[in-house]
Parts: structure tokens; sequence; C-alpha cells
């Protein structure tokens, strides 16, 4: 059976679990899934807000006919967002109802063009402007680089449900529920926070005009393209959202370090030690080549201690750890208390890396920085507790 969920009496849920791709956007990994949220409104005419990767196109459009039936067809597609996990199944769509009519901006209409080579059947609506259902009154609000160029949201005015596009998503396939109040939050948390550091944070300055856009809305469901539907809360994933674009954090600490032989480990394990010193019991230790990039982004977004360590290779640092800090810069975080150690045998380097990325960005760096050649000495060992106390008393502050 094809299962539509409904939102309301005439909204329906028709999306997709993806249980099947191992990494998103071919670099973030899916050990839980995605879903592709895509959802019919039944009016005086009928409309759909966004479609579902390729891959998925047959559930969903069984989905669709299932409830476009009895000699109706589909008048709107809605596109709020281009990525073509969104946009999939567009010429599947056209191929069924040709008359349909894509709502979308003036630069929806050149992605559409470009990725699909449709220059028809687009009508182009502007920020603020309505469509008329019949019963259901749809306002469209652009939310540019939330986190493409074209992205919209649509505001269904008359069940003051706002359909959210990428804003306010996150990982994880559904669970058999897909409201909020179905949910493990605290399971869908962690996927959510990840997909935000992981896609959404470096445009974190247009999330915050976003959401002060989308402010004077009176807004009873949130229902974006991943993740969980917010009908209970839809305040809990607006102020998450909001936290976590204006890099505020938790208490805690990601302390991320590599190492070939054991050496810089000991140093980790000494800096650790000196957070337990001073109560911090929230750390979270990651080797840089063992885990995923996605998760250390994950926890570097989350907490407000960032300690990072590694030797030296090749006289720079570490790949794994220099790949690491390429994509915090890259990911423009900022505002973390900072530590910073490493090591090395002959000239160094690899601290000078972490230093320089230290520097470049907007953090508070915590002394001493801990260096040390070859293996740990006694005084080294010291400084590194001395790190480990330092960042604890600083996030304390
Ligand atoms: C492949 C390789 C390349 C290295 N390149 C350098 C280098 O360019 N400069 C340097 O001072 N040390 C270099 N080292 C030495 C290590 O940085 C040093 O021994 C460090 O303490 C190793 O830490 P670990 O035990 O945590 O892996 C290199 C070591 C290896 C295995």
């Amino acid at each position: 059976m094809d299962s539509y969920i409904p939102l309301r009496e005439d909204i329906f849920w028709v999306g997709a679990n993806d249980r099947y791709t191992s990494l998103f956007e071919g670099l973030w990994p899916l050990p839980h899934g995605v879903c592709y949220n895509s959802y019919v409104i039944l009016d005086e005419k009928t409309a759909l807000m966004d479609t579902v990767k390729v891959q998925s196109e047959q559930d969903f459009l069984g989905k669709v006919k299932g409830l476009i039936k009895d000699g109706r067809k589909l008048d709107y597609l809605i596109v709020n967002h281009m990525e073509p996990d969104h946009s999939g199944a567009i010429q599947a769509l056209l191929s069924l109802w040709p008359e349909l009519i894509i709502i979308g901006n003036e630069k929806t209409a050149r992605f559409l063009e470009s990725f699909y080579g449709i220059t028809n059947n687009v009508q182009v609506i502007k920020g603020g402007d309505t469509l008329s259902l019949g019963k259901h009154v749809l306002q469209f609000h652009l939310i540019p680089m939330v986190h493409w160029p074209e992205t919209m949201v649509t505001y269904d005015t008359t069940d003051k449900i706002l359909f959210s596009a990428d804003a306010f998503g996150g990982f994880g396939a559904m669970t058999g529920g897909i409201f909020d109040d179905e949910l493990d939050l605290d399971f869908y948390e962690d996927e959510i926070l990840r997909y935000f550091s992981n896609i959404v944070g470096k445009y974190s300055m247009m999330v915050q005009k976003a959401i002060a856009k989308l402010g004077g809305l009176d807004i009873q469901m949130i229902a974006p393209t991943h993740g969980p539907i917010w009908r209970t809360n839809p305040g809990h994933i607006i102020e998450k959202y909001d936290r976590w674009s204006r890099h505020e954090a938790e208490r805690g600490v990601a302390l991320i370090y590599g190492s070939m032989y054991g050496n810089t480990e000991k140093m980790m394990e000494a800096v650790a030690r000196g957070l337990s010193e001073e109560d911090v019991s929230r750390v979270r230790i990651h080797n840089v080549s063992t885990t995923h990039l996605s998760f250390l982004i994950r926890d570097a977004w989350r907490y407000k201690g960032l300690i990072l360590g590694g030797p030296t290779y090749d006289t720079g640092l570490f790949p794994p750890m220099q790949f690491l800090i390429d994509m915090l810069q890259r990911k423009m975080l900022r505002n973390r208390t900072l530590g910073l150690f490493g090591s090395f045998t002959w000239s160094g380097g690899g601290v000078n890396s972490l230093v320089k990325f230290a520097e470049e960005g907007s953090w508070n760096l915590i002394e001493p920085v801990v260096e040390c050649r070859s293996c740990p000495t006694a005084i080294d060992i010291n400084q590194c507790v001395e790190l480990g106390r330092n960042i604890a008393k600083a996030i304390k502050a």
C-alpha cells in the first residue's frame, strides 16, 4: 500500500525514505538514512510541494497518483528548492500532467532550464506573492543561500504551515512516524545538528536573515524537505537553528587528534585528564583518521571547547587533520575556545599549521600551545594537562 500521511484533512505527506544512499551529496555518511519530504494539497486546485531524488521517483509517483485521481490533475508544482534530491521527479510529473504549472522564483527558472531543459510551464513569482488554491492561500518568501541561491519557503496562510525547504531539516529517515510527537527526538537531534553543521552552517548569516524575515508569521507547523515535521513544537526547531546559526554552543569539548605512532595520542590523554580535573565530563574524543569528518564538524559545532592535536607529516600537518581544519574554515565555524597541541621529530610544521589556522579564524585561543619532539616528556605532559585545565576554566567562565 502506498502510504500518504495526513498533515491536515486535505494536506498529505508523500515523501520517500532513502535507506540506500550511503553518502549524502557524495560526501556525508547516512548511517540512519535520510528522507525527502514532499506534500500534496488537495483543494479546488491541486498542488505539490517539491519532489524527491530521482532514485525514489517510482514510489513517490505512486503516492501522488493515489491522491490525485478520479479525473483530477496536478495543477501546480511549487519548487522551494532545486537541489536534485528535491527536483528529481519534475520531468516525470510533467510527463504525467503536461499542463502542470511550475511555481518558482527567477533563479528557480534558470536552474530548471540548466538542470532539466524546462522553459515552458514555469510561473515566476516574487517574494511576498500569493497563490490561491481555493481554500488555501499560499504565500512565497525568498530565503536565498539557505543553502542554495534560489531557495524559498511557502507559507500556507490558511493552515499556518511553513513548507520550509531545507531550512529546519535534518538527516535520518523516518522511523514510522513523521511528526515531532511521534519520533525519538533525542536521536534526531544528533542527526539534525549533523545536517545543520555539514550542509547549512556555512550559511549561518543567511539563516539568521531567514529567521528574522519569517519572524512575523504565525507558524503552527513546519514541514521541511528533510527530517521530522514539527506540528507540536515548531518553536523548538526554530530555536535550535537560531542558536546554531549564532554559533552558540553547549558546555563541553570536542577533542580531536591524529597520531601515527601513539606519541600525539599520549598528549591527547593528558589534555583529557586536565579537562576532567576541572570537572568537564562532556568530552567527545575523536581520532581524526577513523571518524568521518561529518561527525567531527558536528561536535565542533556543538561544544564550546575545541581542541585539536596532530603530528607533523612531510613538513606540514598530518593530512587528515589538515583536511579537518580546511573544512572548519570553509564551514566558517567560529567563536570556539580553542586549544592546540602536536609533535614533530626534526624541523616541525604541524603545530605551525594549527597556529596559522587559529590566527586566521575567530577563536579564543587558550595557552599553552604544546609542541613536543617525538615522544612527550614529563614537562610536555604537564603542559598538556595545563592546557586541558585552562580550556575547562575558559568554557566555564
Ligand atoms: C611519514 C612521516 C612523515 C614525517 N614528516 C615529518 C616532518 O616533515 N617533519 C618532522 O619534524 N617530523 C616528521 N615526522 C615525524 C613525526 O611528526 C613525529 O615522529 C611525531 O612525534 C609522530 O607522532 P605520532 O607518534 O603521534 O604519530 C614524520 C613522521 C612520519 C611517519
